[in-house]
């Protein structure tokens, strides 16, 4: 039984897929004995972005990074490098946010890795410095009671779930779709009074609930892990929104365009669903810089229009 079913996967990506499984299993292994023989939330200095690193975010990065040279990866683009890696040979370009949900290693929450895969340009830069539609595939992995990889390659997405016996990945939905509209929404609530009108009027619609223009109540979430958030939204609808916001270091919101926002929106509008800034579709973007900063809201698409009415004055 291969690591990973090949039906679903282009052939030439294949490479690609087994070495992200099996990186995948290999630090799921780890993580499930953190604090057994190693402290994999123990502070691991500051990457290029100011982001405070833990062990774990150094260790998913070489495991990912041995992963990419294996997989025929050209060029790696991670979160935790100030640079995109030139691995010299290969034909695809893979970004990577290795480690997702930092905050969560010593809690026992989900964390995840969340990738993005284009055909490598002539220059390391060019091949993430270019519109994010040209894609050709993205995922993630989620670290949780269940490992699971969702993941597209343009056909609509698949979700499998890791069968620890079995040591492989095994094919549960071939055509994951988010539903269309849900009463949960995902955010920072703390951060309120730093939000911008638009948000706030959004949430206020929603915590209004069936006094409100809404006319229904609606559950509030908030995991600290973009990859449990959208989990979650794959599999019963809602919306997720870190937006920008007054505080120093917030102007652009807190994710990355390159390796979160980007692959989720991919994920997000191959399963139906929509993902914006607020002002306009995150797949039409071209990054400017590799490590940019977006607004990011993605999820059902009815409540990810909701929000950009609000943000064009429509609502
Ligand atoms: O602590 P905050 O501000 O609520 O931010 C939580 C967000 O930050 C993140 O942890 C950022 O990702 P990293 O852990 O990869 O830096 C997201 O997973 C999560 O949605
Ligand atoms: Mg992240
Ligand atoms: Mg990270």
């Amino acid at each position: 039984m291969p690591a990973f079913p090949p039906a679903h996967v282009p052939p030439g990506l294949l490479p690609l897929m087994e070495a992200v499984a099996a990186a995948a299993m290999t630090l799921a292994a780890r993580i499930a004995r953190n604090g057994v023989a190693e402290h994999l939330g123990a502070a691991a200095g500051v990457n290029s972005d100011g982001d405070a690193q833990k062990a774990l975010d150094v260790i998913a990065d070489e495991v990912f990074l041995a992963a990419a040279r294996a997989g025929g990866v050209r060029h790696y683009a991670s979160e935790e490098q100030e640079t995109v890696l030139d691995l010299g040979a290969g034909a695809w370009a893979l970004a990577i946010d290795p480690l997702d949900g930092s905050s969560n290693i010593d809690t026992n929450v989900s964390v995840g890795t969340i990738f993005s895969v284009y055909p490598a340009a002539a220059h390391p830069e060019a091949s993430f410095l270019r519109p994010v539609a040209e894609q050709i595939g993205a995922g993630y992995v989620i670290y949780g009671p269940q490992v699971a990889l969702v993941c597209s390659f343009g056909q609509g997405v698949q979700r499998y779930v890791l069968d620890l016996d079995a040591r492989a990945f095994v094919l549960v939905d071939v055509a994951a779709a988010i539903p269309p509209a849900a009463a949960e929404f995902a955010i920072n609530a703390s951060n309120y009074r730093h939000w911008p009108a638009p948000v706030r009027a959004f949430v206020d619609e929603c915590l209004a609930g069936t006094e409100g223009p809404r006319a229904r109540n609606f559950n509030m979430r908030w995991i600290a892990s973009l990859v449990a958030e959208a989990h979650r939204i794959f599999i019963r609808g809602g919306v997720f929104l870190y937006p920008a916001d007054g505080r120093k270091g917030y102007e652009a919101g807190r994710l990355r365009l390159v390796y979160e926002c980007a692959p989720m929106a991919y994920l997000a509008v191959q399963a139906g669903g929509g993902a914006t800034d607020g002002q306009g579709a995150i797949l039409d973007m071209v990054p400017a810089t590799l490590h940019q900063r977006v607004p990011f809201v993605f999820g059902s698409r009815a409540k990810v229009d909701r929000v950009a009415a609000h943000f064009a004055g429509e609502a």
